[in-house]
């Protein structure tokens, strides 16, 4: 059935180039199926693909010698009209949670270690950034009633039905342009998501949809999305109505703001880029990933190589992790996913033992808080200095999110935004690919898998040397190309079960900025510094004036435009992959995270997280040096988001032995110094 939902195109025997697409006209034949076109201009197919490995040629040279060279001259736009403090007058604290329902915390000012739930990190502010504490708003909620009934059309109707926008303006706008990113950035970004947010849904088992005719339901089902009668995926299964939750917001988690105040929605990851994802955001959950000896994470260890992976409990034929295992953080979502968390473990566990290695004499609990505090620090230096730069652009990242003159500023909340969590940071879900490869040590294909059959059901990554295989797919495939479409599988099979038609994420990600009250994309824009559209031809600035079409024939003025619509057809900046507007939220949150975290790896106040030799060897580690601390995969390029080509330029890479070690020695000194 996936199959028949999507057109596959295999080009020549390449192992490298798969492509996933539909076809506008193959979906909309007479009978809509869609049709494997293999063999169909074979002539033009093999011109193409020489004209394509050419140029991927030529690309991948120029880019491996001046990807990491820093003489960037994209000019800088000047509409990031956030404070670069974050104390824009519009920034919404939530205060009145902090004031009425937040919990009393006694902090020890001495600690040197976060706490595991982010509380006692700002000492003026100590549940900022804390978990179970609310995302802050960068502008006003906005709801039809005020408090929590979805926005509407300004001429009072209902907003067009999300999965009517992805059909008319999102789903035949694949284009298959291999990137030059890997699809290594996109797991990296996933990761960094649910380290920083983490919104629970309101997931009670009720089947929303068969309520859809009732004139009263219940709040968590007041949100399901129409589809189309004429939809071309799901007419063929006569679905007229997608299952979707609320988000729980603060009277889930016992506390009744007044009623006259809009929604507000709680985030169960900590807010800072501390690890949580791994760790746990709450002291009962990090207490039952541990370990207790040597500062060790729980594992469980392969009998025949010794690698370790997540605890995990067999279900049925399948397996996922065992329920205590970051069990909230979306460690099963996808097989990538599972992968970096058995990678993080693992890492773990290797600094571990090297600093057992270096202080012997260092107890379980100091072994784990040292071990904790480095995994953390490396995180936060690869998304600064690898995945933002990617993303963002480097001359932005480096001027506008790493502004050398701002240290640490306790005024600075932290928090992640509504806008970041359910609009900006979803942009991305663009990059995801389809499909996946399993790739050997000779670069040979093994095996292709499609990215929505692996949810929940991460038992195929414990099998011989899939995780191996695995990463190597991810680090030598291209990525999927940033563009304004998800891909095909992720917009009709989300969470499909036995080959069942599924849900569409994007049109969920636009269902789910209505149910967190986001602003419309015009309300970005102001913020950001663009000028407001007073009608739709204004948003040429930003971007193509086909879309600009499509979207006046959805909605009936531009201020009612969704933001995720909006900033997902913005073309990208200069040297980002994103827009303006998304960048300009992604930014702002990523600034505030690291001037507003006093444990920020390389804060120049106090407390110093590390001696300067210490310091100075977390920064020498990149995602390179994890890898080849955690997997047998040897050889990597120099730029680890790069997409190389092996058969080509396997003498640009280097080998783990030659470059990736990781030198302990200044935690050896610290002998004298024991707990
Ligand atoms: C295979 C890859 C991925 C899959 C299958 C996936 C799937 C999902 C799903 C199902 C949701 C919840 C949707 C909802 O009900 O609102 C979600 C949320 C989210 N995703 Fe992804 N995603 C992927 C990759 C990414 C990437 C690459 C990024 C960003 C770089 C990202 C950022 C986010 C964010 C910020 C949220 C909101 C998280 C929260 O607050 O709970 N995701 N994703
Ligand atoms: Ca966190």
């Amino acid at each position: 059935m996936v199959n028949d939902l999507i057109l596959l195109e295999t080009f020549g025997k390449d192992e490298e180039t798969t492509f996933l697409l539909p076809r506008r006209n193959d979906l909309k034949n007479d009978n809509g199926r869609i049709f494997y076109g293999k063999h169909r201009f074979k002539m033009l197919i093999i011109f193409l693909t020489f004209a394509i490995l050419v140029s991927t040629f030529v690309i991948s040279v120029i880019s491996f010698w001046t990807v990491n060279s820093s003489d960037d001259d994209s000019p800088i736009q000047s509409t990031y009209s956030i404070d670069k403090f974050g104390n824009h007058s519009t920034l919404l604290k939530n205060d009145n949670y902090i004031k009425q329902c937040a919990t009393i915390v006694s902090c020890d000012f001495n600690d040197k270690y976060r706490t595991i739930n982010g509380t006692c990190n700002n000492l003026n502010n100590p549940t900022w950034g804390s978990s179970n504490t609310p995302f802050i708003r960068l502008v006003g909620a906005h709801y039809s009633d005020g408090i929590s009934k979805l926005r509407i059309s300004s001429d009072g109707k209902s907003l067009p039905s999300a999965r009517k926008i992805q059909v008319q303006l999102f789903l035949y706008k694949q284009t298959n342009i291999p990137d030059i990113n890997n699809q290594l950035l996109m797991q990296w970004g996933q990761f960094v998501a649910h380290d920083v947010s983490i919104l629970e849904i309101d997931v009670n088992g009720e089947d929303c949809c068969s309520y859809q005719n009732q004139l009263s339901v219940s709040k968590a089902c007041e949100a399901i999305i129409k589809i189309p009668m004429d939809d071309p995926v799901y007419s063929k299964y006569n679905k007229t109505c997608m299952e979707f939750t609320r988000a729980m917001t603060s009277i889930n988690y016992s506390c009744s703001l007044q009623s006259s105040e809009p929604s507000t929605f709680m985030n169960d990851a900590t807010h800072y880029i501390d690890g949580s994802q791994i760790y746990g955001s709450d002291d009962h959950t990090a207490s039952t990933l541990r370990s207790y000896t040597n500062g060790k994470m729980k594992s469980v260890t392969r009998e025949d190589d010794f690698q370790e992976s997540c605890p995990y409990s067999f279900v049925g034929s399948s397996s996922s992790f065992n329920k205590t295992y970051s069990s909230n953080s979306g460690a099963n979502s996808n097989l990538g996913m599972a992968l970096f968390h058995d990678m993080f473990l693992r890492f773990h566990n290797f600094v571990a033992l090297e600093l057992k290695n270096a202080v012997p004499l260092w107890s379980d609990e100091t072994l784990y808080q040292e071990s904790r505090k480095i995994v953390g620090a490396v995180i936060q230096h690869i998304t600064y200095t690898q995945f933002l730069p990617t993303i963002l652009g480097k001359k932005y990242t480096e001027e506008r999110v790493l502004a050398e003159d701002d240290d640490y500023i306790a005024t600075v909340n932290p928090s992640t935004s509504q806008e970041f969590s359910a609009g900006a940071f979803r942009v991305l879900h663009s990059i995801v690919p389809a499909q996946h490869r399993f790739v050997d040590s000779k670069y040979i294909t093994l095996r292709t898998i499609n990215v929505t059959d692996w949810t929940d059901c991460p038992y195929l990554l414990r099998q011989g040397s899939n995780f191996d295989d695995l990463l190597r797919g991810l680090l030598f495939t291209e990525g999927r190309l940033r563009q304004p479409s998800y891909n095909p599988l992720i917009s009709n099979l989300m969470f499909h079960s036995n080959n069942l038609i599924g849900v569409d994420l994007l049109s969920y990600d636009i269902q789910r900025g209505r149910d967190t009250g986001l602003p419309p994309y015009n309300k970005i824009r102001e913020l950001c510094g663009l000028p407001v559209a007073k009608s739709f031809t204004d948003l040429i600035d930003v971007m193509p004036l086909d879309d600009i079409y499509d979207l006046e024939k959805l909605y009936s003025s531009v201020d009612d435009v969704d933001f995720l619509v909006g900033a997902l057809l913005e073309t990208p900046e200069t040297d980002a992959l994103v827009g303006n507007t998304s960048r300009c939220i992604i930014g702002d949150f990523f600034y505030r995270s690291r001037v507003g975290d006093r444990f920020f790896y390389d804060g120049k106040n106090l407390p110093k997280q590390f001696s300067s030799d210490q310091l100075e060897i977390i920064k020498s580690i990149s995602l390179n040096h994890i890898i080849c601390a955690t997997s047998s995969v040897d050889n990597l390029q120099k730029h680890i988001f790069a997409k190389v080509d092996n058969g080509w330029y396997s003498s640009m890479k280097w080998t783990c032995n030659e470059k990736y070690i990781i030198d302990f020695k200044p935690w050896e000194k610290l002998f004298i110094n024991l707990h």
